[in-house]
């Protein structure tokens, strides 16, 4: 193999410069050992940029970024135009220039009225974040960023655009980090795939804590691997379910969702303490994922199959019976927005085809069965799907606001949604004390349907 080298005027001096040589190894140097080159670097991303340094990491071997002075939380820490990319061979129709998928007409606003046009992914908004990865980029000061499970800094695209942005405050002097993966992974999944990409095992505070938790559930059982093994076997039944809606007709038991639905109930029964047994209540807590993440599929693969009251009461409980209902961030925002775009589906629904989800409820409640997709409550009526609907994108616009900037086009993108739902519903005044009051009735209504104790504290949202 020949290995170019090129000499330090940056050109090439000639056949010297070609090394001929199998055995040669580039040496490796940390970027923070070569002090001009990092303070280049940092003054090549422009302004305004607040102060940043390449230094030896406070984490890990090598280097890291570091925030020179206080970072506030929601702030643009840098943005670059990536220079260096490369599409996926398969992703024929993602623009080798732009990233922008040219079939969904991916970022721009609809010819006829300027309102979101839905990607093609998500189906919400100009902005998808379903698709794990279109190709690959590099940029030097990103490839400076190490990992941590509970970051402080996140990275989102905008075509070619790479823009880094604070989720909380960065000290003066603290080291800015991302995560390098979905961090709404379990533990398990998390350290295998970053060992698997990036060769390290993550020790973070946050890694530590949830394998603790994990140790407390089994007890006094201290072996992980049935529960390792189940959530293997959960994530192996999604794939496959993902699978075979992408193909249709190939792989027909897996487009049987319902029979996911019990499959998963099997698996999650069967691998903690108590549960399997006939009378043993399921022990696998409702936020361990990927039981939550699973539901969130479910719910979306409902929805492609145009099943909205499974979808929703999937997108309901993935969403609400766990932690994922609370704070804040990107994952959050994305999560609020497959809620969202089922409420909007549900609440247009003919009265015909609620009142069959009612019998069905009456008909399993009757025969005592303990299928979880019962309920006890009625379909809620289109007044509070449709408040709820408004309340939760309502303040998803203002999360994106924070998290993503006012400027962002997938913040823009949700507040014209939100706009052009209030104008067709000019008596909605959200954001009052009045809508306050209607939107806490009807989501108690809503998330009682779907099987969720809405009056329990901390369940469900709560509208700022
Ligand atoms: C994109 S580079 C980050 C910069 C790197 N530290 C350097 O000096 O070039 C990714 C590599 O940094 C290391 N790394 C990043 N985050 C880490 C962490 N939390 N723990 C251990 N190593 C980490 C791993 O070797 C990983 O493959």
């Amino acid at each position: 193999m020949a290995n170019v080298v090129i000499d330090n005027n940056g050109g090439h001096d000639g056949a010297d410069d070609i090394i001929d040589d199998d055995d040669y190894t580039p040496p490796r140097e940390a970027f923070h050992t070569n002090p001009q080159l990092c303070k280049d670097l940092i003054a090549r991303l422009g302004s305004p940029v607040p102060p940043l340094a390449i230094r030896s990491s406070s984490i890990c071997m090598g280097s890291g970024l570091f925030a020179a002075a206080e970072i506030d939380a929601g702030r643009e820490i840098y943005c670059v135009t990536l220079q260096l990319a490369a599409i996926d061979a398969d992703e024929t129709s993602f623009c080798h220039w732009c990233f922008r998928d040219q079939t969904a007409g991916f970022g721009r606003p609809s010819k006829e009225n300027g309102a979101v046009k839905a990607c093609t992914g998500c189906k919400t908004a100009r902005f998808c974040s379903k698709k794990e990865s279109v190709g690959y980029a590099f940029d030097a000061v990103t490839a400076t960023i190490n990992h941590s499970c509970d970051p402080n800094a996140f990275v989102y695209f905008e075509g070619r655009k790479l823009h880094i942005r604070s989720l909380k405050k960065i000290a003066a002097g603290e080291e800015i980090t991302i995560c390098y993966l979905d961090p709404t992974l379990d533990v398990a999944a998390r350290q295998a795939l970053l060992q698997h990409e990036y060769f390290f095992d993550c020790n973070c505070n946050r890694c530590r804590a949830e394998h603790k938790e994990k140790l407390t559930l089994l007890k006094p059982s201290k072996d992980l691997d049935p529960l390792h093994q189940a959530q293997r076997e959960i994530h192996a039944l999604l794939r496959s379910a993902m699978r075979a809606a992408k193909h249709p007709g190939i792989y027909p038991s897996f487009e049987d969702l319902p029979t996911i639905e019990t499959k998963l109930r099997t698996i999650i029964n069967n691998a903690v303490p108590g549960g399997g047994a006939a009378t043993a209540p399921c022990c696998w807590p409702e936020h361990l994922e990927p039981l939550p993440s699973a539901r969130l599929v479910l719910a979306n693969l409902y929805l492609d199959q145009g099943k909205p009251i499974p979808a929703l009461r999937n997108a309901l409980k993935g969403k609400f019976l766990s932690i994922r209902g609370r704070g804040g961030g990107p994952e959050w925002i994305n999560e609020m927005t497959d809620v969202t775009t089922v409420l909007v589906i549900a609440g247009s629904l003919p009265r015909e085809t609620t009142a069959e989800d009612n019998n069905n409820n009456n008909n399993n409640n009757n025969n005592n069965n303990d299928n979880e997709t019962s309920s006890c409550s009625s379909f809620p009526s289109v007044d509070d799907i449709k408040a709820v609907t408004y309340g939760y994108l309502y303040e998803t616009c203002r999360e994106a606001g924070k998290v993503f900037g006012g400027e962002a086009e997938f913040t823009k993108g949700l507040c014209t949604m939100l706009t052009d739902m209030l104008r067709t519903n000019p008596r909605v005044r959200v954001g009052t004390r009045e809508f306050r009051v209607q939107f806490e009735k009807a989501q108690k209504a809503v998330l009682a349907w779907a099987g969720i104790d809405g009056g329990s504290e901390g369940v469900g949202l709560v509208l700022s």
